[in-house]
């Protein structure tokens, strides 16, 4: 099964993202990717990966990610935050990491994290995720 990874990057931590997908292009390629407006065209424009961009987060981006969250359409979310820097749009990422925790879909807020999900996603870890898929039940249900 594709995996289905969103990654998301605050404006000062677009360069580790960058640096984070480029190394792990490899197994990113084996992926659909989705990420918030300008995290995608940084991450297009620096390897040859193909990524659904969505609006930039302060514009909605982030609640466009959610609602795939919401419907249990995403494996892993990679989103690093800026922990020293307030953002406008700070309740739509509470809510879109609410989501991840409604769900149960791995997210990493940080760079450490996101490599030891990002090496389990691709040493076959998320097999349980096809089940999620699976057995996921209808919008009315
Ligand atoms: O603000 C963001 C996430 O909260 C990221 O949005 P951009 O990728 O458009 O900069």
């Amino acid at each position: 099964m594709t995996m289905k990874v969103a990654l998301i990057a605050h404006d000062r931590k677009k360069e580790e993202m960058v640096n984070f997908v480029t190394a792990y292009e490899t197994v990113f390629a084996k992926c659909q990717l989705f990420a918030t407006g300008t995290t995608g065209t940084r991450i297009m424009e620096n390897t040859d990966l193909s990524v659904h961009r969505f609006m930039s987060g302060p514009l909605g981006g982030d609640q466009q990610i959610g609602a795939m969250v919401a419907t249990n359409d995403l494996d892993l979310i990679v989103f690093l935050r800026d922990p020293l820097m307030a953002q406008p749009h700070e309740p739509d990422i509470i809510a879109l990491l609410r989501l991840c925790d409604v769900q149960g879909i791995p997210v990493a807020t940080n760079i450490a994290t996101a490599e030891i999900l990002v090496k389990a996603m691709d040493r076959g870890d998320f097999a349980w995720r096809e089940l999620v898929h699976k057995y996921k039940p209808g919008v009315d249900e």
